[in-house]
């Protein structure tokens, strides 16, 4: 099927101007642009906070089929040399939700050109990277009028090879904990330590005992992951700090496992406070659900590309990643996916370059998908 949009500007355009959570104005304004400029027949458009809601109504509906595509970017400095470089100095799209938009842009003209029997909802979705757009978009007025029946949604792999789809029935993503913990002490002029309590140390010495949480607590059979992202502390280099910092993440494959670790993180601070004599706060930010993709639908997609696809598809292992989709998969059945892109550097990486050429075989795989699955 031939675009009726040019998908390799619309990548470029979206890449140039990544917004973070809940900021991503600009974008909507640019995908609201693209969306009205297709035939408004049938569709109809409405947003939720920075988020798009698209409904391509059906000729003859039975259900309701749902993609989602995530908005946001990151606050990372961009460093791939692109002639398309983010105009944003202190943000990128370094997860590649600027390929998970075109590709829906892409998909969603096509279903406008040729409708299928049944509806499609195309939700742009603000702020997965933090804190977290999905729940509250599934609890909003809007997207309840057009709850999809089953739904789907794609994540670009660095890792695997354009020409490439991986995924697995079950669990594919990790339950999720942001972790901030604040430490306040007592500073001082840095030739005078027996008269403070110092943050510095503190935050070190917290850091390394987080080390002991994954393989001391965790049954070496199950898997979980603690990282400590960003610390902050102190003001200058002759004075011993009276604040600390620490950002993180939590990782788990059940929510047993990330109430343990929520448990002994609270001890360990605890015990920072006893032996440093200072005062801590922890703060969880926003956790996500894991990723559990439907068995039936899955397997049926797999079947799917694997016969009518260009794709080669294969099974993955579950990863540590997390994505607020699991909150989408919680309530509608349907999958998600890794797109293969090709990039030497990872997800999250300021150096992230996927592949352009995974765009237009994932626009093909998925509209052939929703054509023999919505008519
Ligand atoms: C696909 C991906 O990379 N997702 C993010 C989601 C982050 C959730 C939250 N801000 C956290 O850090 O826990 C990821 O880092 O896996």
């Amino acid at each position: 099927m031939g675009n009726k949009i040019d998908l390799i500007k619309i990548r470029r355009d979206l890449h140039r101007i990544p917004e973070l959570g809940f900021r991503e104005f600009k974008t909507q304004q640019y995908l609201l642009g693209v969306i009205q400029n297709l035939s408004t027949e049938r569709v109809e458009i409405k947003t939720w906070r920075t988020g798009i809601i698209v409904k391509i109504h059906g000729h003859n509906p039975t259900k309701t089929i749902g993609y989602r595509a995530d908005i946001d970017g990151l606050p990372i400095i961009e460093e791939t040399g692109l002639d398309f470089l983010s105009e944003h100095p202190t943000e990128m799209h370094a997860c590649g939700h600027d390929f998970h938009m075109t590709i829906a842009l892409g998909v969603l003209a096509n279903i406008i050109e040729s409708p299928l029997k049944d509806d499609v909802v195309f939700i742009f979705q603000p702020a997965e990277e933090g804190p977290g757009g999905a729940e509250p978009m599934l609890q909003s007025q809007e997207l309840k009028e057009w709850m999809p029946d089953m739904i789907l949604a794609l994540h670009v792999a660095p890792e695997y090879p354009v020409g490439t789809i991986a995924i697995k029935t079950g669990l594919l993503f990790a339950n999720t904990s942001e972790l901030f913990i604040d430490l306040k002490g007592k500073g001082g002029h840095a030739a005078y330590p027996h008269l403070t309590n110092d943050m510095v140390v503190a935050a070190c010495s917290l850091v390394s005992q987080l080390q002991s949480v994954v393989s001391r607590n965790i049954d070496p059979l199950d898997s979980a992951v603690v990282t400590i992202g960003k610390i902050t502390g102190g003001t200058v280099q002759n004075v011993i700090a009276e604040n600390a910092r620490l950002e993180g993440t939590m990782r788990t494959l059940s929510s047993e496992a990330m109430e343990k670790v929520k448990n002994r993180v609270q001890s360990l601070v605890k015990g920072i406070e006893i032996g440093y004599d200072c005062e801590c706060t922890i703060d969880f930010g926003s956790g996500y659900y894991q990723v559990y993709n439907n068995e039936p639908l899955t397997r049926e997609f797999m079947d799917f590309v694997e016969q009518e696809t260009e794709a080669t598809i294969f099974e993955c292992k579950e990863a540590m990643t997390g994505e607020d989709f699991g909150y989408m998969l919680r309530d509608i059945p349907g999958f998600m996916f890794w797109l293969g892109v090709d990039s030497p550097y990872g997800l999250h990486h300021s150096k992230l370059d996927p592949k352009e050429d995974a765009i237009q075989l994932a626009v093909n795989a998925l509209t052939a998908y929703l054509m023999t699955k919505g008519n």
